[in-house]
């Protein structure tokens, strides 16, 4: 059997040399010369796979280690008999830990208090639930957008203009969908940027283009009361400069990029190719996942609550690293800049979760192990 891959996926040999043979690209590089003789294509988010990579080869299984499937022709995999999967929520927790970052960095910045704003979350699937579980976990107070599932669930929703008249924070957590009844490109357009509140925080860290990137470039330049923080792009790998010059935190797609997201994703496709096959799994990712670095953290009870929020977060992950590392990198050569964007995704630092953080409290408050059982740690 012939496995193609992107070179960036890992654990390919723990999870597939079993297989058969496995061939490297670099994910964008991927073309139909590639997969011609392939019988397995496994891919992350750069390569887009539909009828013009894949027609002529003899492709069965389609896996992409993401959560994302805007880069795969769904209905050409039908139409053409092509198993494929993708990773439901393999990296949420990391995304969610960019968010909490963020909004660290955002409070300290504009000398706000987290817990005083209100927080419209827009799309509460994988990623979007479990935000809204830590964020309302909190105690803070949390409204959420998700027109098909509150058609499907009914429940305790609000509209896009609700979350845009009453929200101080407003994150997206949509999939990037350009047909459908309510399609999320541009989700975030000129109008729609032009009702944020005064002094309101947007956090994209979605797809790039649910926000009009060029409209909210304007905005930022019109209005200084408003802040955003841009994870993802429109036309990545390629940037606009002047936008991310004008966000509080800009990085180059890497939310979702914690050791056990990436692993994650990974183990997930391997458990759903070995259910296409037919055949038990021989491989725990549970085996290979390194120990976290960070046993354990100590926290006095007498410690003041924005500390011990801002201390649990950034001592697993800080954005600002991130953003530091981008803005370096960012170059007026479009050809640099789009290499410099790849570059730092390919060599990305191992960085790990908070949910399963171990942590000791010195005499409890009530507070404190809210706090901690709301991030996901856990009490030792
Ligand atoms: N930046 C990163 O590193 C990173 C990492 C993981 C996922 N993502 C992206 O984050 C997004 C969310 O991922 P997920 O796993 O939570 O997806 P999901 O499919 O589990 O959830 C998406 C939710 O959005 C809702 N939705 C769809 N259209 C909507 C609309 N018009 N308005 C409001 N809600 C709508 C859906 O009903 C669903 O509940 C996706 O775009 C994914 O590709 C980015
Ligand atoms: O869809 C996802 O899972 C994320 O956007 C993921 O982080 C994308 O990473 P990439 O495939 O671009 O390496």
């Amino acid at each position: 059997m012939l496995i193609v891959a992107d070179e960036n996926i890992p654990l390919l040999d723990a999870f597939f040399a079993g297989f058969g043979e496995i061939r490297r690209y670099p994910g964008r590089a991927i073309d139909a010369a590639c997969v011609k003789d392939a019988d397995v294509l496994l891919v992350r988010s750069v390569t887009k796979v539909d009828r013009a990579l894949l027609d002529g080869s003899q492709v069965k299984f389609v896996g992409t280690c993401t959560i994302g499937t805007d880069h795969l022709a769904l209905d050409y995999f039908a139409e053409a008999g092509i198993h494929w999967s993708s990773a439901p929520g393999c990296n949420a927790r990391g995304v969610v830990d960019y968010v909490l970052g963020s909004l660290l960095t955002l409070a300290e910045l504009d000398g706000a208090s987290l817990p005083a704003r209100t927080y419209g979350v827009v799309g509460a699937g994988e990623v979007g639930g479990r935000l809204v579980e830590v964020l309302r976990g909190l105690g803070w107070q949390v409204l959420v957008c998700d027109p098909p599932r509150q058609a499907r669930e009914g429940g305790d929703y609000v509209s896009l203009e609700q979350i845009l008249e009453q929200c101080d924070v407003i994150s997206l957590h949509t999939p990037l969908t350009r047909s459908g009844e309510l399609p999320t490109w541009h989700l975030l357009g000129q109008e729609q940027l032009a009702r944020l509140r005064p002094g309101a925080w947007l956090i994209n860290a979605s797809r790039g283009p649910v926000v009009d990137n060029q409209a909210l470039r304007q905005l930022l330049r019109e209005r200084d009361d408003i802040q955003a923080v841009l994870d993802v792009w429109e036309g990545e790998p390629q940037v606009d400069l002047a936008l991310a010059d004008l966000c509080v935190i800009a990085t180059p797609h890497i939310a979702g990029y914690s050791l056990d997201g990436k692993q994650r994703g990974t183990a997930q496709i391997y458990q759903a190719f070995c259910a296409w096959r037919g055949e038990p799994e021989q491989v725990r990712l549970a085996d290979l996942l390194p120990q976290p670095w960070l046993a354990e953290i100590t926290l006095q009870a007498e410690t003041d609550p924005a500390w011990a929020l801002a201390t649990l977060c950034r001592a697993v992950y800080d954005p600002r690293r991130d953003d530091a590392d981008f803005r370096r990198s960012l170059s007026r050569d479009p050809a640099l800049q789009k290499a410099a964007f790849d570059s730092l995704r390919k060599h990305y630092p191992p960085r790990r979760e908070i949910e399963g953080l171990a942590v000791r409290l010195h005499g409890e408050t009530a507070q404190l192990v809210q706090m901690v059982r709301a991030l996901g740690g856990v009490l030792v």
